[in-house]
Formats: C-alpha cells, sequence, structure tokens
C-alpha cells in the first residue's frame, strides 16, 4: 500500500494574512477535579492567531494539553500550565492562551433546623487567560436565595392593621381573643411578595494563590444574603426559612450592597463585578441591580 501523506491544511498560507484574537473550540466535554469531587465539565480552549499568514492553528494540540486537567485538582497552577502547553504548541502562531472551564460545583448543605442536609448545585465558570507574559484567572459563581420586598411587607402589615381595627373597633381586647386572630387567616390578610433570586459573581483573582477560592466566596456570598436556597425540608426548616425571610426584607439594591461589602473582605479576590436578579412574583420582569469594585483598574 502506498504510505500518502495526510494533507495539513493548518499549515498552509491563509489568503487573507490577518491575525486573529481568539481561535479554538467551545464545548469540550471533560471530567475535572476540584475539592476531591470530579465534576462533569465543558471547556473553551482557544489561543491567538497572531501570524496572520498561518491558515489555522492546530486545534488538537490543544485538546492534547487539556488531558493534565483530568487528574490533578484545579488550581490556579494548573491552569498556568495548561495555558502553557498551549502556547508551547503554537510557537511562532500565538502569543495569547485562553481556558474556560464550566461545571456546576455540588455541595452539602445543613438544614436550618433538622438534622438533614442535602445537595446544592452552584453553576461556576473558571477562567484563565495568558496575555503578554500576564497570567490571569476569574471565577463565575451563580448564588440561588430567597428575597422579600420590603414595600410589599409594609403594605401587607398595613392591611393586617387595617383587618385589626375593622375586627376589633369598640370591642374590648382579650388576649385569648387576639391570639386566636392571630392564629387565623384574618390574622395575616395580606402576605408580601417573595421571590427566588440569583447572585451573578465575576470575581478576579489575586495573582499566585494556591486555591482557587470558589468555596469560600459562595459561603461569603450566602452568609451576606441571608436568606440562600434550602436542599432538604423539613416543617421546622419551613418554618425558621419563613423566620429568617421576615427578618431580611430586601430590594435588590440591598442584596447588590451587602455582597460589595462582603466580596471586598472576602480573600484572594482583587476586583470583582456582580449582577443581582430577583425574579419578581410582582410583575413578570425582573428586579436587577449591578455593582463593580476595582473592575478597571485591576
Ligand atoms: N485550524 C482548524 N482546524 C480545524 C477546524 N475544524 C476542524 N479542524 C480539524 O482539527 C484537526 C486537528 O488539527 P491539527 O491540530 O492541525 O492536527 P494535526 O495536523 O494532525 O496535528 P499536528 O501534527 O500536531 O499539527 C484537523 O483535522 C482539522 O481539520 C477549523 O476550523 N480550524
Amino acid at each position: 500500500m502506498n504510505a500518502l501523506t495526510l494533507p495539513d491544511i493548518a499549515a498552509q498560507a491563509s489568503r487573507q494574512a490577518l491575525p486573529l484574537e481568539w481561535v479554538g473550540m467551545c464545548g469540550i466535554a471533560l471530567p475535572v477535579v476540584f475539592d476531591g469531587q470530579r465534576l462533569s465539565a465543558r471547556a473553551d480552549a482557544g489561543v491567538s492567531l497572531n501570524d496572520g499568514e498561518a491558515r489555522g492553528i492546530h486545534m488538537s494540540r490543544l485538546y492534547l494539553a487539556l488531558e493534565m486537567l483530568e487528574q490533578e485538582n484545579l488550581t490556579p497552577a494548573l491552569l498556568r500550565h495548561v495555558l502553557q502547553r498551549f502556547l508551547d504548541s503554537h510557537k511562532g502562531l500565538s502569543n495569547a492562551a485562553y481556558l474556560r472551564i464550566h461545571a456546576d460545583l455540588l455541595l452539602k448543605r445543613p438544614a436550618l433546623i433538622s438534622p438533614l442536609a442535602g445537595w446544592k448545585s452552584y453553576p461556576i465558570t473558571v477562567e484563565a487567560r495568558f496575555e503578554n507574559a500576564v497570567f490571569h484567572v476569574e471565577l463565575k459563581i451563580e448564588v440561588s436565595y430567597s428575597s422579600t420586598c420590603p414595600c410589599s411587607a409594609a403594605l401587607s402589615r398595613q392591611l393586617i392593621q387595617q383587618q385589626f381595627i375593622d375586627d376589633f373597633a369598640n370591642k374590648p381586647l382579650q388576649h385569648a381573643d387576639i391570639l386566636a386572630w392571630l392564629g387565623s387567616s384574618k390574622g395575616i390578610v395580606a402576605t408580601p411578595h417573595s421571590q427566588r433570586s440569583s447572585a451573578q459573581l465575576r470575581l478576579r483573582l489575586d495573582d499566585y494563590l494556591d486555591d482557587l477560592p470558589l468555596i469560600a466566596a459562595i459561603n461569603d456570598a450566602e452568609a451576606a444574603l441571608g436568606t440562600a436556597v434550602q436542599t432538604a425540608v423539613k416543617r421546622a426548616d419551613e418554618q425558621a426559612f419563613a423566620l429568617a425571610n421576615g427578618q431580611n426584607l430586601m430590594f435588590c439594591e440591598d442584596a447588590a450592597r451587602r455582597l460589595n461589602l462582603a466580596l471586598k473582605r472576602s480573600s484572594g479576590i482583587k476586583a470583582f463585578q456582580l449582577r443581582v436578579v430577583h425574579a419578581e412574583s410582582l410583575h413578570a420582569h425582573d428586579a436587577v441591580a449591578e455593582s463593580r469594585w476595582n473592575w478597571e483598574a485591576a
């Protein structure tokens, strides 16, 4: 059999000599390891194509470099190695390398009162880039929480007062009657609206971190928000959640401000952008607030 040489189109000269900012593959399936968990991930891997004369990059070389992520814990150092391999395998063609990893991180969360626990899924993206010999890592994290509208709560309280006036006007106030009234539907004639809400965090990390502060950032964000969505829930937990929401009324502006203050204190973060989305049950549209810190400077 004749040994034919395989045609290599990527090695041809480009008809239009033009550099490209990003060339690569998106949506590559691969397992990654983080905090002892094997996560099912999707990767976007790319390099710049600075040599405008070259027809194409070598996709397979980027793909094969991703093997490094299969066994080793995902750290800034590992991401840097992968990006360095992207560049080493594209000498003369590329001077910037990019990697985005999308996955869902599962964390076990205890119930508020009962001795139960359940898993919660957090969509994360780890984004690393090597540009002009400088290495950067960013994290994107989504955290779900519950928010109860403070305005709606005040309006509901007013209606409850009005109902109290209607039911007890010109009557002697008896403790037992009031207690029974409070336990009836008239005692809560109006309820404030609450919604499942989402905080989308984009965190630029300090240089030379040993680990990705994903779990710490999630924990700090949930502590600041106060009413993270729950996993396993018995009635005692639901009651505690109702109380927590009643003590934690917030507009989207409140949520954004709280997160801003908490993330400034969170370690390993040198800049951030955040966006909170309250998927309103009052409206068919969302209430949204955004905040950033050090973003342009970092
Ligand atoms: N550059 C480029 N390659 C593509 C594209 N779509 C598919 N490929 C394929 O990706 C495959 C791998 O490309 P290379 O990494 O250059 O493969 P190779 O030449 O066998 O590997 P090397 O010898 O390391 O260069 C090739 O078969 C390409 O046809 C595209 O849009 N651009």
